[in-house]
């Protein structure tokens, strides 16, 4: 297990968008506190005035890190240690991912959004800053990460974590460090996050070897917006990271990208709850509020400057590639608007998820959204659901496909000739393309060598060509294999862990596209298509991909009052069928007698279980029955 920890504004500007792209900063808290809610520390009086002057902190004096490592190895573990070390929280049995404070975050164990924190530290009389950001674990890209973290000359501290575990074997670690990364094995720092083993050394590290950042103090304004998030009371909180001169409450600053005026607020740094301060100083990173009501005014990765002081705007993010997409739309079509405002808010969070409006004749108004992965669209899915109590219909996700169109009808409406595909309902027929093309990506996997011939099956099955294949140690192979990435997105890494024992480990980087034999497979319920299952298949695995579908959705149909034909068809061929018998559901059938309360009881319970159905043709659907059916796809 190994964690990188790294240095600079690098860790805003490129660290979090590694791990997930999605925004750094602090998540608005929903809900009841969780019982096991960390206790923060009370500061006496004099040590809160003395708090709000961020002027002590002189750039020397700070350190910006990140860590970045796979999900589940500690991350948010250690961040708990580090904010205990530094007096930040309360050192208690309940500092469990005390940075992961959104619902789902607690409930799947899985950091969903990055958290800055501001940690106060003295080390040989001196007084640190050093600023933490907890990146999210919802892609697996850390060794892609630790190239690009490398190119970008940024420092990397190699942390091994989970030594406590009895089969923890750490110098084996560190020699698959040194052969894998090059980094000298002596400069990897050995810790046990969970028993709190060695954690002095981590912040030791992070003082000695990452530089302090390279801003200016004595020039204009120029601050980044890094995050933002929503407060219906606040408006707008902006996370932001100064690279040159001061921001005090009642300045007037202007926003780079829509050349608004506003007056701060308020200026604070995140300790890791919101703490108001005078100023922030070049080199520190906090949060602003600055009366922006809208969330399209606080743009991730926009420059905010001093009124009538304009500066040259920050270069901003690259934009992190959604992978996925998905159609969405509102179970009932009176809470569009709803909806909408709720995507609006998530999405200025996450700024990884893309969203383009969308229509379907069955479905209605609804949108397109790009995601990192399957996760994170589970994720942002159940974000609407908990935060915003949104009901959604989620359509099966596809990657984005090319065409090489011949057609010049086709041609002339979209004015280009090779055209993306992100909706497959959109997906032009063979008649009128040249060629169409797949997303493909280059998957790294380390695994104990004798799980390798199970996992070559595995990735053969998975239309991957292998590439590479190496031993890093005695036992330890990896494995580099070029998959197509809708065989990868929904459960390859499942399945390689469970075929593993957990042991083996999944990195992919992105690859360009490649030529492939693709076909668009309808989902029939008695002859009506079911817009929720329209995909896009490889033409070799049609068959048992819609005959899996077909029998997982006959699994998921309950049986009605008449026959329910399903069918898989692509074009008008049908190439898979399944058949619900028919069947009555007497919910009254155990009330016999005359207790009509118990009657309507059960009568109503009906009813209410009938919203959670869709209807399609005369075929009642529960709605959780095609996310059972998706599990099927790449599996087969
Ligand atoms: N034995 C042991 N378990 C640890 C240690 N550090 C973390 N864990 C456990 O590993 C699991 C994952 O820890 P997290 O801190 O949530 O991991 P993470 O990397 O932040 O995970 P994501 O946010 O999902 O990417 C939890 O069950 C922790 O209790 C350690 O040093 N030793």
């Amino acid at each position: 297990m190994w964690t990188l920890v790294s240095r600079g504004w690098g860790c805003a500007r490129t660290l979090a968008r590694w791990a997930t792209g999605a925004a750094l900063g602090p998540a608005p808290t929903f809900g009841a506190a969780p019982e096991s809610w960390p206790t923060y520390r009370v500061y006496s009086s004099a040590e809160f005035k003395e708090k709000l002057d961020m002027s002590r902190f002189p750039v020397e004096n700070i350190r910006n890190f990140s860590i970045v490592a796979h999900v589940d190895h500690g991350k948010s573990t250690l961040a708990d240690r580090l904010l205990e070390l530094t007096g930040t929280i309360d050192k208690t049995k309940n500092n469990k991912q005390v940075l992961d404070k959104l619902q789902v975050e607690r409930e799947r164990g899985i950091t969903v959004k990055a958290q800055t924190a501001s940690l106060f530290h003295n080390c040989e009389g001196k007084q640190y800053l050093l600023n933490l950001i907890d990146t999210p674990g919802i892609q697996a890209q850390t060794v892609a990460n630790f190239f690009l973290a490398f190119e970008a000359q940024l420092s990397v501290i190699p942390v091994i974590n989970k030594i406590d575990l009895k089969n923890a074997d750490p110098e084996r670690v560190e020699n698959q460090i040194e052969k894998v990364f090059d980094i000298p094995s002596d400069e990897c720092i050995k810790i046990s996050a969970k028993l709190g083993t060695n954690i002095e050394s981590v912040l030791q590290a992070v003082i000695e070897r990452i530089p302090p950042p390279k801003v200016h103090r004595k020039n204009p304004l120029r601050a980044l917006v890094f995050d933002s998030t929503f407060d219906q009371y606040r408006g707008v909180i902006a996370n932001v990271a100064l690279f040159d001169g001061v921001v005090s409450k009642g300045d007037k600053i202007v926003s780079a990208h829509t050349q608004k005026t506003y007056e701060v607020n308020e200026v604070g740094v995140l300790n890791p709850n919101e703490q108001p301060t005078h100023k922030l100083y070049a080199g520190q990173v906090g949060y602003l509020i600055a009366g922006m009501k809208n969330v399209t005014e606080a743009q991730i990765g926009d420059t905010l400057y001093l009124h009538k002081q304009p500066v040259e705007p920050l270069p901003g993010f690259k934009s992190a590639k959604p992978m996925v997409f998905a159609g969405m739309y509102p179970v009932d079509q009176s809470e569009y608007n709803n909806l909408k405002s709720a995507i609006e808010k998530l999405t200025l969070n996450d700024s990884s998820v893309t969203v383009h409006r969308d229509s379907s004749l069955a479905l209605g108004a609804g949108w397109r959204l790009g995601f990192l992965g399957l996760l994170h669209m589970e994720v942002f899915n159940q974000r609407l659901e908990q935060e915003y109590n949104a009901s959604v219909i989620l359509t099966t996700p596809t990657v984005p496909y090319k065409a090489v169109l011949s057609s010049s009808k086709l041609i002339k409406e979209y004015r280009e000739k090779e055209i993306t595909i992100i909706n497959p309902a959109q997906f032009p027929d063979k008649s009128k393309v040249t060629e169409y093309l797949e997303p493909v990506v280059l998957g790294t996997i380390i695994t104990p060598d004798e799980y390798t011939g199970k996992i070559m099956m595995l990735c053969e099955a998975r239309r991957a060509v292998q590439k590479n294949m190496i031993f890093i140690d005695q036992n330890r192979v990896m494995l580099k294999y070029l998959f197509p990435l809708n065989e990868i997105v929904v459960d390859f890494y499942d399945s390689l862990k469970s075929l593993s024992s957990g042991y083996a480990s999944f990195d992919y980087e992105d690859a360009g596209y490649q030529t492939a034999e693709l076909v668009k497979m309808d989902i029939l319920l008695n002859g009506n298509t079911v817009e929720e299952l329209v995909t896009v298949v490889h033409k070799d695995k049609a068959h048992s991909i819609g005959k899996a579908i077909c029998e997982r959705l006959k699994d998921s149909l309950p049986r009605q009052l008449f026959e329910i034909a399903i069918q898989a068809a692509i074009g008008s061929k049908i190439i898979a069928r399944e058949t619900v018998k028919a069947y009555r559901k007497n919910v009254l059938a155990k009330c016999y007698g005359g207790d009509i309360t118990r009657k309507m009881k059960l009568l109503k319970r009906q009813a209410e279980g009938k919203k959670k159905l869709r209807k399609i043709g005369n075929v009642e659907v529960p709605k959780d029955a095609f996310i059972k059916v998706l599990k099927t796809q790449s599996s087969k």
